[in-house]
């Protein structure tokens, strides 16, 4: 009887013991326990939690805070290093693109809700394996023989713009370069297009879906018990009672009709080209195991998503910058009035690769809006990795975040200020290695595979909205810091919580701009 009544506090002892020697563990004997850092991000997540959750996407910021007073390398938490560093030698060590091991953390692995994607799988070789199964589909010569279909879409958009401008209408371009870069991708993944581009205001609803997606990814990598709870829950009492949790809920059982049309065949008819998801099902050397109804699902997810807000994201900063700066838009403007002298002819991506201003437009737009803000944490679970003095044990998470290698003052000098002047004029070798300490797209064996046509998203887009529309729209209440600046991590980046957008209504000159 007396011990049955002192269990609760055998269990306490026990308890307090237990968290006493993994506090003790943490601070002076894990192997990452050398490394500098504030004592409380050592001893638990819960410092990452208050920044990141509590004050929303905020870690980033003070990871920043920490490089300037602990230096290059700071451990963030109780496993992870993060490096803040102009040297790039090391970032080319960490990302290797072949022949090397390479894991992601899984404590961030699942930020998006599972490890099933490719994006959030944990493993080297079933990473492999998966973008195997689909990055052909995504490689430049695949991109070139759909750009009929990309140059169609992105004149759709200047040409719906335009009517909704002549309509004496504010455009808010989030909404529009969202509904563009759904379309693509949707037309790309499965045999149907979300065709946002055709509905009322660019269908606003999926755009805010994905930015609720991304506003719960914090709390899902900290809490990982918290989604397949939520999971469980009825439909009806969700729709009741959370909003976000259904909209999210929603999307995904669009994306689960979708998969299932091509898994079943039923989308026969309606798709004049391959699309990826009949790739991965078609391919060979994935077992059985791999095309299940739920993890295609969830790739569905992951693909839709990095194919949408990123591009977005990036051509509407770009825009603002252009817009509000009188200069830098007529710069931009004579160079393309050059390459595209008809405004409605439709030249092709290599034309605007070619153009130094645009590119140059295009590599501070690419700076300005981070491509993820969150760190790229990866361990190496076979080799040891030396960093400067520094000897990290395989198996150690290690990261770089885009924000804070893009806004190194020594690199890129007034890192806050919008400036394409700092890419030009210089020798192709500088031009190169100012370029590499870009990392919008992250490296190595996980580099974002979508690159190649988000690049051809944005130089399509941006040469012929600004070549078509440049002289006739203006920016509409639309303030940088309240709509437009990326102030939080979501991994994707996001702006404040009070943004409207980057809206744009009809220069009162428009009918006199010459094309
Ligand atoms: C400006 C546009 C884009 C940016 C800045 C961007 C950025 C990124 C970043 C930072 C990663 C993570 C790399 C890592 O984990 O280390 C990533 C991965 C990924 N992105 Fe993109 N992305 C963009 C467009 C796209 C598009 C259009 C697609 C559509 C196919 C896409 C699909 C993916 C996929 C599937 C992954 C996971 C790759 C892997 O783990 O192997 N992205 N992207």
């Amino acid at each position: 009887m007396d011990i049955i009544a002192s269990l609760p506090v055998y269990a306490a002892v026990a308890l307090l013991s237990y968290t006493l020697y993994g506090a003790i563990w943490r601070l002076y004997f894990s192997p990452v326990a050398k490394f500098p850092g504030p004592r409380l991000a050592a001893l638990s997540f819960w410092y990452e939690f208050y920044y990141d959750v509590v004050k929303g996407g905020a870690y980033v910021f003070q990871i920043e805070k920490m490089h300037q007073i602990y230096g290059p390398i700071v451990r963030i938490n109780p496993y992870e290093l993060h490096i803040n560093d102009t040297d790039l030698d090391f970032l080319s060590k960490l990302y290797p693109s072949i022949g090397k091991e390479v894991d992601k953390f899984w404590w961030s692995a699942g930020m998006f809700g599972n490890t099933e994607m490719t994006f959030g799988t944990i493993g080297h070789n079933l990473h492999k394996m998966r973008r195997a199964a689909f990055a052909k589909f995504l490689s430049p010569a695949y991109i070139r023989k759909l750009e009929p279909l990309l140059k169609d879409l992105v004149s759709s958009m200047i040409t719906k713009i335009e009517a909704g401008l002549k309509e004496g209408r504010t455009i808010n371009l989030v909404h529009a370069y969202s509904a563009l870069t759904q379309d693509v991708i949707t037309e790309y993944c499965f045999s149907f297009s979300r065709k946002c581009l055709e509905k009322e205001n660019f269908a606003p609803h999926y755009y805010e879906w994905m930015q609720i997606h991304c506003t719960f990814t914090p709390i899902i990598k900290q809490l990982p018990w918290l989604l397949p709870m939520l999971n469980k829950l009825p439909d009806w009492w969700v729709k009741r009672t959370d909003d976000a949790v259904w909209l999210i809920r929603m999307q995904e059982a669009e994306y689960l009709a979708q998969v299932r049309a091509v898994m079943s065949g039923d989308d026969k008819d309606k798709t004049s080209h391959i699309t990826i998801f009949h790739e991965i099902l078609n391919e060979p050397l994935l077992p059985p195991s791999e095309k299940t109804e739920m993890r295609m699902k969830a790739e569905a997810t992951s693909l839709v998503g990095a194919g949408t807000l990123t591009s977005a994201h990036m051509l509407s900063l770009t825009t603002y910058f252009v817009l509000s700066n009188h200069e830098i838009h007529k710069k931009l403007s004579d160079e393309l009035g050059v390459a595209m002298p008809d405004p409605a002819s439709s030249p092709s991506q290599q034309v605007f690769e070619s153009l130094p201003y645009l590119n140059a437009v295009l590599d501070e737009g690419l700076r300005l809006s981070y491509g993820s803000m969150h760190r790229l944490s990866r361990s190496h679970p076979k080799d040891t990795l030396q960093y400067r003095d520094w000897i990290i044990p395989p198996g150690t998470p290690v990261g770089y975040s885009a924000y804070t290698l893009h806004r190194n003052p020594e690199v890129f000098p007034e890192p806050e200020k919008f400036k394409p002047e700092r890419w030009l004029n210089l020798a192709p070798a500088d031009r190169q290695h100012l370029r590499a300490h870009l990392n919008n797209f992250g490296r190595g064996s996980r580099q974002c595979v979508g690159m190649r046509l988000a690049y051809a998203e944005l130089y399509l887009t941006l040469g012929y909205l600004f070549r078509r529309l440049g002289s006739k729209v203006q920016l509409q209440d639309t303030e940088y810091e309240r709509d437009v600046a990326f102030l939080q991590d979501y991994f994707i980046p996001a702006p404040s919580r009070q943004s409207k957008g980057v809206r744009v209504v009809m220069k009162l000159d428009a009918s006199e701009a010459t094309t």
